[in-house]
């Protein structure tokens, strides 16, 4: 059984954001995730994670105006100086709390540019990114994202496009982050990719399909995915990143059911 990071955008919405990592911790998880730190004081977050003793997992670059429908800046051509700056302001706070890699949300082109225009304005701010991040050891991800239900217009939707992107920046800092639950809807065939991508693959997140519930929740075989983890020697974080049905702690079953051992600590690279 892999071990188990709380992704705290989604879980324990029962609390403000700030009291979820005391939640995190009781219900047996050792790390947290979430779309974003930046809207509070780096020093409160980690503090927090420190009383808490939780490991910082992985978090986003900034992802724009999220409540305007913005889902990242990446490939946006008249955002590149910001993007540039979000750059930093992620090192900052990834240095603050002990986080040793982020994710960059691609995000939504506008219609009236070409996709081959994007792609070439994300290849370049990734290899800026991953290079200043990787001057702080800090580790850059891309995560492709179903654009069918969650993120309709999203750019990076796929495993071998993002492969593709991750081999025309040509760093040795930029990652896979391989989420299950939107792999499941665009591509399937999840065990195999995974093995076949393991050294690319920084991280992993799951969750049930359809309706993205908790991960013992639809289709996906998770008890048959967490072995495969563990016996192709997946060594990082998988996070939780699902809508719990109810509250979060009377949902958490499926962690005990899988051999859930969200105790154990990492030793992510
Ligand atoms: O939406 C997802 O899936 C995520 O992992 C968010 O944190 C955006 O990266
Ligand atoms: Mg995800």
């Amino acid at each position: 059984m892999p071990r188990l990071s709380a992704n705290l955008s989604m879980l324990f919405q029962e609390y403000d954001f700030l009291d979820r990592f005391d939640a995190a911790v009781r219900a047996g998880f050792e790390s947290v995730e979430y779309v974003s730190p930046y809207e509070y004081p780096a020093d409160e977050i980690a503090a927090r994670l420190e009383r808490a003793g939780l490991e910082q997992a992985l978090f986003n670059l900034p992802v724009g105006d999220w409540a305007a429908g913005e889902r990242g800046l990446a490939v946006l051509p008249d955002r590149i100086d910001e993007f540039r700056r979000s750059v930093d302001t992620a090192a900052h706070y990834a240095q603050a709390l002990g986080c040793r890699q982020v994710n960059c949300l691609a995000g939504i082109g506008p219609q009236d540019i070409a996709p081959a225009e994007l792609e070439t304005v994300f290849v370049e701010n990734l290899r800026y990114a991953a290079g200043r991040l990787g001057e702080a050891c800090i580790r850059l991800l891309i995560e492709p994202i179903n654009d069918r239900i969650d993120m309709p217009g999203f750019f990076l939707t796929g495993t071998r496009q993002a492969l593709d992107i991750i081999d025309k920046v040509d760093s040795d800092n930029l990652f896979l982050q391989y989420d299950i639950y939107h792999m499941q809807i665009m591509e399937g065939d999840i065990a195999r990719t995974i093995e076949a991508n393991l050294p690319r693959i920084g991280h992993i997140q799951v969750a049930g399909h359809p309706g993205r519930h908790e991960p013992d929740i639809g289709e996906i075989n998770y008890p048959f995915l967490f072995d495969h983890l563990d016996q192709i020697g997946y060594l990082g974080w998988v996070g939780a990143e699902y809508r719990p049905r109810g509250r979060t702690e009377e949902g958490l079953g499926w962690m005990s059911g899988f051999g859930g051992r969200a105790k154990e600590t990492s030793n992510a690279g």
